[in-house]
Parts: C-alpha cells; sequence; structure tokens
C-alpha cells in the first residue's frame, strides 16, 4: 500500500515551503517520496523550487478538484507504477477544495494499492484573520474554511506576520472550525517532521468518518458544474486568463451559492523591468489579488529572479535555473481585472533601461 499524503491549503499559505520540509524528511529517513503537483496556470513555478529531489508529474492549468479530477487516479496511479515511491504527496492548487481530492484518491485506492495517509492543510495566519474578521472576500473565506475543515492535520503558517495576541486568536477560531484536527503553529511550516510525515504504523485516515462529520455540520458541497477556461490573445505578449469558477450547491437544497471565482492571468515578460517599479506595481495591487509569482529580470541587475506574492509580502530570490526558464508572471485572484493588470505590466516593460556611467 502506498500511503498518499495531501497538502492542502489557500493560494500562498506556505504548502510548497512545507513540502520542501516533507521531501528532506523522507530522505533521510531513506524513503522515496514521489510528487503529484497541480497548478492553476499554464507554468509550473513550485515545480522548479522542487526539481529533481523526487520524481514528480504536474497538472497543469486546472484545477485537480475539477476540471481534471477524473485524471488524478490515472496519474497516481503511473506515478505508483513508474517509480514504486515509498509515499506520494500531492500538493494542490490553492482554490481546490480538497474533499473533491480525498474522493479522487479514495476512488483510486479501490483499484490500486494505495491509501490516503493524511490531509495537510496550511493556513496563512494573518490572512485567515483577515477573512474571518469579515475585511477580506468571503468566498475565499468559505474555502478556506473547507480546506480546514477536511484537514487530519492543520498548520496554522506565518505567525510572524501575526500581532501579540492574535495568534490564540486564529487557534480558538481554528479549533472551532476544526477540534479534530492535530494543530500546530509554525514559521515557514517549519513543523515536528516526524509527527507530520511519519508513515510508519500511523492510523490512516478514516475518509467516510470525516465526510459525515462534515455532512453533518451541514457545509458539505457539492460541485454542480465549474468552468475553466482560457484565451489566448495570440499576440507578442503572451497572456492568458482562466476563469475557475466552483459553483457548489447546499446540502439540503435551501439555498444555492457559488463561493469562489478566481481568475488567473499569465503574462510572458518580453524583457527586463526596473525593481523598484515592479516592487511599487505588487504594493498597489488591489486587494483581489491575493497570490503572483514568476520569474522575471531586473534592468539593474543580471540574471533571473524569482518573486513570490502571497497575501500583500513580495519576495524576490535570485535564481540559476538548471534549464532555462521564461520570464513570466502568474497573477491570481478573485474578480479582478486581468486586462488592467495586463496593461500595468506592458507599461513595467516599456521602460527604459538607465543610463549609466553618466
Ligand atoms: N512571512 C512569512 N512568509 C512565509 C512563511 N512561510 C512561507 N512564506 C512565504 O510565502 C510565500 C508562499 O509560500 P509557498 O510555500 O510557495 O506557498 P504555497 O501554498 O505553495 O503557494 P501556492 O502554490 O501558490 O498555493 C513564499 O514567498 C514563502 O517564502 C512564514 O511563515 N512567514
Amino acid at each position: 500500500m502506498i500511503p498518499i499524503v495531501v497538502l492542502s491549503g489557500f493560494l500562498g499559505s506556505g504548502k510548497t515551503t512545507l513540502l520542501q520540509h516533507a521531501l528532506a524528511y523522507y530522505k533521510g529517513q531513506g524513503l522515496k517520496p514521489a510528487i503529484l503537483m497541480n497548478e492553476l496556470g499554464d507554468v509550473n513555478l513550485d515545480g522548479s523550487l522542487v526539481n529533481g529531489q523526487a520524481p514528480m508529474k504536474e497538472m497543469l492549468s486546472g484545477c485537480i478538484c475539477c476540471t481534471i479530477r477524473g485524471d488524478l487516479g490515472v496519474e497516481l496511479m503511473n506515478l505508483a507504477e513508474e517509480y514504486k515511491p515509498d509515499v506520494i504527496i500531492v500538493e494542490c492548487t490553492g482554490v481546490a477544495n480538497p474533499m473533491e481530492i480525498v474522493d479522487a484518491v479514495t476512488d483510486a485506492s479501490i483499484y490500486s494499492s494505495m491509501i490516503l495517509q493524511s490531509v495537510i492543510t496550511v493556513v496563512d495566519a494573518r490572512q485567515f484573520l483577515d477573512f474571518a474578521s469579515g475585511h477580506e472576500r468571503n468566498k475565499s473565506h468559505r474555502l478556506m474554511q473547507d480546506q480546514l475543515r477536511c484537514a487530519s492535520k492543520l498548520i496554522i503558517n506565518k505567525i510572524d506576520l501575526l500581532a501579540t495576541g492574535e495568534l490564540q486568536e486564529v487557534q480558538a477560531l481554528v479549533k472551532e472550525l476544526n477540534p479534530y484536527a492535530l494543530t500546530v503553529s509554525t514559521q515557514r511550516s517549519d513543523v515536528d517532521v516526524d509527527t507530520f510525515f511519519s508513515i510508519q504504523g500511523e492510523e490512516r485516515m478514516d475518509v467516510s468518518g470525516q465526510k459525515e462529520s462534515i455532512a453533518d455540520s451541514g457545509n458539505d458541497h457539492h460541485h454542480s458544474e465549474n468552468h475553466l477556461h482560457a484565451h489566448d490573445h495570440g499576440d507578442h505578449h503572451h497572456h492568458d486568463h482562466q476563469h475557475h469558477e466552483h459553483d457548489h450547491e447546499h446540502e439540503h437544497g435551501e439555498h444555492y451559492h457559488s463561493y469562489d471565482h478566481v481568475v488567473v492571468h499569465t503574462h510572458f515578460f518580453g524583457q527586463p523591468v526596473p525593481r523598484s517599479e515592479f516592487e511599487q506595481l505588487f504594493r498597489s495591487l488591489p486587494a483581489e489579488i491575493y497570490r503572483a509569482k514568476g520569474i522575471v529580470r531586473f534592468l539593474e541587475s543580471e540574471g533571473q529572479m524569482m518573486f513570490q506574492f502571497a497575501y500583500r509580502e513580495l519576495e524576490i530570490i535570485p535564481i540559476r535555473p538548471q534549464k532555462p526558464v521564461n520570464d513570466v508572471a502568474v497573477v491570481m485572484g478573485e474578480n479582478f481585472s486581468a486586462s488592467e493588470i495586463e496593461e500595468r505590466l506592458r507599461k513595467l516593460e516599456a521602460a527604459e533601461k538607465p543610463l549609466t556611467g553618466l
């Protein structure tokens, strides 16, 4: 039986950071992990962060839990057959409803020797608190709650961004939503790896039990419909945006709501951009954009940089890719104007290289 560990959590919460810890742990144990990654956009930037550390399959341009859900089981089985791993880690896109993934994994376990070990959900503490206090958008809040509810293990991450007293507040809210999961609070998803990732002798997740308790709370959502469409505008700046909509029908049918409307916009840079303007752009993004990542070159420096924008925080790290990678920005959020962002990104590219030495 190959154990499957599902990493869930909202966009930018710290799943890939956690995946790095998991990979190091399994390797240290002499175990062979394999990874199944899912990204909303058509480029897998997280993949390049863990590249070469373990066999990996990618499912791009869609969300595991809807468009390509049927393929999830197939991909899992391909991974299992090809690499005979000791454990498979599934990293879902931040907008996936993990209940659907749990379903797909359990489907796969019917006709192959796999078993769902755990669903680990990572929570961005700051973002969760802002959502909970109503300062932020509600649709995402509901998705986050679902991700929390179906976790067997929970990580309250980014506690460095909380003010005094706020951690207790988040912990209490999280416990209310999911009193059953083993819950820890961390910086950089730095968990006790043995507790979180050990695959020896641990009880396996009781999937049906989990579903029961979720249904009991009246929050079981069914996918009734979903859409994902990409438009390629076919000009020299290849870009596309996808509307990712999850429509969920309430279990008891008394009302209907669509709780998630995510736009993904991809922009391929044609040339380097000025760094200060680039940073300024991220400081002034509309609140609807909560995640962006990509690779960029700056006019002022040599080489490529990876940037990560997760809930108002921007990180820029120099990289030395082993194989050529495109300069690209993937921007994700709820109902934002993709054309406005496109225009702003293009404006950055129009900037001239500063004259030096004059
Ligand atoms: N301040 C702070 N930043 C963190 C912490 N953990 C992770 N980050 C940063 O948050 C950003 C997103 O982290 P990832 O691990 O890529 O998040 P993710 O959940 O994989 O993101 P998606 O794949 O887009 O859903 C990166 O810039 C991380 O360096 C933390 O504890 N504190």
